[in-house]
This record gives C-alpha cells, structure tokens and sequence, in this order.
C-alpha cells in the first residue's frame, strides 16, 4: 500500500501522513495540482498543491461551522456570498437557511467543481439549489464589480494563502468585502490555525479590525488539517439595526429547521458558543481578541 506524506512551508517541520487505497484522480488545472484519492480511514479526499483541503469523513466540521457561524449570527439572512468553496459543501450548508433567497458563488478554478461533482457527490450536491448562481472567476475582480450592500453574509471559503489564496487574506480585499456586505452584516473567513499561525491570524485580525467594528475567533477540530484545528474570523460593521449580537449566542437555532434528509453532523448551538472560547496562549499572542 502507498503513503501521502504532506508537508509544506506553512507547517515546517511536520508532516501529515494518510495511507492511501487508490489514486482516483491526478490533474493540473490553470492555477494547480489537483488529486484526489481513497484513503484507509478518512473516505476520499481533495488535495490541492499538495495540501488536504477535505476528506468525506470530518469535511462537516469546517463546512458546517464556516457556514452557520456566520449565517446564525444575523436575522433571517438572505444574500449570501462564497468566494472559493469550489467543492459545493458550504453551499450544501447555506442551503439549509430557508431565509436564504439568493446564494452567489465565485470559485476561480473550474476543475475542483468538476472534481467535487465527480468524486464528491455529498458535497457538490450544494449546485443543485436552484438559489446558486455560480460565477468560476477570480473573487477580487468579481467583488469590483458587486454593488455596495449587496450581500447580508459572505463566507470566504478559501485554500492556504500561497498560491491562488494569496490575495483573499490582503487588505484591498477586505475593504472590498466590507464594501458589499449591508451594515450589520457578517463576514466569516477561513483563519489558519491557532497552533501554527498566530502571526498570520493577527495580520488578518488587525486588518479586519481596521474596516470592521466587531471581530472575533472562533474555532474547530479538524483532524486532518494539521494541528488538527482550523480558525475562522467572524467580522461585521454595526449596521443601523445591530441584530449582530456578539457571534457567541446564536440568534438563530439551525437544528430545528432541517433542509435536507442529510442530519447536521457537527454544528450545534453549544458548538457554537464554545467555538469562541479561546486558550490563553491565542489571547496573549493575539492581541485585542
Ligand atoms: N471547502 C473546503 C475548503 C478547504 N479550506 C481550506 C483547506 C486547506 C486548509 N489548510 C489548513 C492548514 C493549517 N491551518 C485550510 C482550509
């Protein structure tokens, strides 16, 4: 049998090994590598640059909490943004907001769509809400283009900030979200991890906090992310009617309202919460969280 071994510049000095049943796909689009295999214990699993960005066993961690943080933080949210979440698991998730009337998406590379929809049918199952209107360009020239206020929520689902990420974690950026998101509306970004990152996630807090007046952390366990943690930046400007309260209390209980046969797995109102309680290592090295 085989062994994926992923190491990478952003975590040196460790690796990540998955045993690996078959090699299901191997591919280069226009702006990376992209494999996808069996593993021994994880499902299937999506690898872009050499770096895990989903396995079928524990995606509904990060795919449920990057979705419902954000969309139980606000009333009845109707306009919605993914930039990246190619896969379609964060619109799976999106899609369980009946207050939802409209879902764009901007994934800048076609192959992870046709892969996801491939090997991925669990996930990629989010195009098929007729509430999706996918965009497959780069986020930066699609948000230049997206009239201020537009959206009550957008989630930035994306890769590692090395490669076609990079952009998704700068400044112009940030201000262009805040541009097209309706005061009192939320943004949440995918945030690294607490263990490996902290310069970054101050970087990114310090940048947000710059636009936005409330900003807070919140976190998952994801054992094949390395250090087995990924983070997520919760961000809104207070709009005239500030039903963002803090991010902790959930405004709205998802449970209750399922939109599909599919059960939650992992988001719940205690997750929630807990979510934002932070380790005292992350408070000091990060200052204002
Ligand atoms: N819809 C799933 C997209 C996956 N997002 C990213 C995949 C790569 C992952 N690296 C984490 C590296 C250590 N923090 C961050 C999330």
């Amino acid at each position: 049998e085989r062994v994926l071994y992923f190491n990478n510049p952003m975590w040196p000095g460790e690796a990540h090994s998955l045993k690996v049943e078959k090699i299901l796909f191997k591919g280069k689009s226009e702006f990376q590598e992209v494999l996808v295999f069996e593993s021994a214990f994880y499902g299937k699993v999506l690898v872009l640059d050499g770096i895990v960005q989903l396995t079928e066993k524990d995606e509904c961690a990060y795919q449920e909490m990057i979705a419902h943080l954000p969309l139980c933080s606000i009333k009845s949210p109707k306009k919605v943004l993914v930039v990246g979440g190619g896969d379609g698991g964060v619109l799976r998730e999106i899609s369980r907001h009946s207050s939802v009337e409209m879902i764009d998406i901007c994934e800048i590379d076609k192959m992870v769509i046709d892969v996801s929809k491939k090997f991925f049918p669990d996930l990629a199952i989010g195009f098929d809400d007729p509430r999706v209107n996918l965009h497959v360009g780069d986020a930066v020239e699609f948000l230049r283009n997206t009239p201020e206020g537009k959206y009550d929520a957008i989630i930035v689902d994306s890769s590692d900030p090395v490669g076609p990420a990079l952009e998704l974690v700068e400044r112009p950026f940030i201000t262009t979200i805040a541009r097209a998101l309706r005061p009192g509306g939320v943004l949440c970004n995918m945030a690294e991890s607490m263990w490996l990152h902290t310069h970054l996630i101050q970087d990114m807090i310090s940048i947000c906090r710059e636009t936005f007046s409330s900003v807070h952390y919140a976190w998952a366990s994801v054992p094949t992310y390395p250090s087995g943690v990924i983070g997520f930046i919760l961000c809104s400007t207070e709009g005239p009617s500030v039903d963002f309260k803090h991010p902790v209390n959930p405004i709205e209980k998802l449970e209750g309202t399922l939109q599909h046969q599919r059960e939650l797995r992992f988001y719940n109102s205690e997750m929630h919460k807990a979510a934002f309680a932070l380790p005292c290592f992350l408070k000091r090295e990060v200052s204002c969280l």
